[in-house]
């Protein structure tokens, strides 16, 4: 777990690129390092455990696993509850598809399986009405189609995460995938055609290789930053009716619960 912590500090993009068999080899087979100094890091563990304790169940039959560094957590708890070992896991990325292999775990597809027990998975901001914006890691399509098949959409996060108003904590932008060939014209008709403007908007860039970042689905990814954003669900509603935009990062009435793992050491827990 130790040389596990360095890879998920590094920046998203580097996240993107690593190789995800690094890390699931240091959770399989390296001892766990208990304490940990780094009250970002110990946040996302305590949060992640608390939420598998309570909200995946023994008696579960397929349960959703999300994206990025906060649910590695969530697959260390589970590995640790032999009881949790039938159940099968549908991944939401590439990421959480060798996590659960790599894990030895049961790997099922979305096509399989529509209806979940719950899905569980980190955001980048979550306000005070559990609405979300998702998509750092560029896989908000497979998460936001994995949560809506759960019968309880479960969001784990460190402090940081945690907001009064979407917008003000998480300034990088709302993720909007798009297909490639319409990148233009939906940050034209992002200027122009809905209510809230954007204050700056980049297509998202790989590193490490010229040129943008692909998801896991082929598209590009638009991040487009608005402010504090008044009402999530309108523009989210607004964003989606552009052509060529295929999912948007705005998770908007899904969350059932977040569980925020806080610099003190406690966990905050905000249910619906
Ligand atoms: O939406 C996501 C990926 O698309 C992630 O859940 C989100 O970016 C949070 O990531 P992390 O747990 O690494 O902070």
């Amino acid at each position: 777990m130790a040389r596990l912590l360095p890879f998920f500090c590094s920046s998203l993009s580097s996240r993107l690129t690593a190789s995800p068999h690094f890390y699931l080899r240091s959770l399989t087979t390296l001892p766990l390092v208990h304490t940990m100094t780094d009250p970002v890091e110990s946040g996302k563990r305590i949060a992640a455990h608390q939420a598998v304790d309570e909200y995946i169940l023994p008696h579960h039959k397929a349960v959703g696993i999300g994206s990025g560094s906060t649910v590695v957590y969530a697959l260390e708890r589970i590995l640790q509850k032999p009881e949790l070992h039938h159940i099968v896991f549908i991944p939401t990325s590439f990421q959480s598809k060798i996590l659960i292999i790599d894990g030895g775990l049961k790997l099922g597809s979305i096509e399989q399986y529509t209806d979940l027990d719950v899905t569980i998975d980190g955001a980048d901001e979550v306000d005070a009405k559990l609405n979300a914006i998702k998509g750092g890691g560029a896989c908000q399509f497979q998460e936001k189609l994995v949560a809506e098949a759960a019968k309880k959409f479960v969001i784990i996060a460190d402090y940081r995460k945690k907001s009064e108003k979407l917008g003000t904590q998480w300034l990088r932008g709302v993720p909007i995938e798009v297909i490639p060939m319409s990148y233009k014209a939906v940050q034209q008709a992002l200027q122009t055609r809905i209510s809230a403007k954007p204050e700056t908007m980049a297509l998202r860039m790989a590193k490490m290789k010229a040129g943008p970042v692909v998801t896991d689905n082929g598209c590009f990814v638009i991040d487009a930053h608005f402010g504090p954003i008044a009402d999530p669900k309108s523009l989210l509603r607004d964003i989606k009716l552009i052509t060529g935009v295929v999912e948007v990062g705005l998770f908007c009435g899904m969350a059932e619960v977040a569980f925020f793992g806080m610099e003190d050491g406690n966990v905050s827990v905000l249910r619906s």
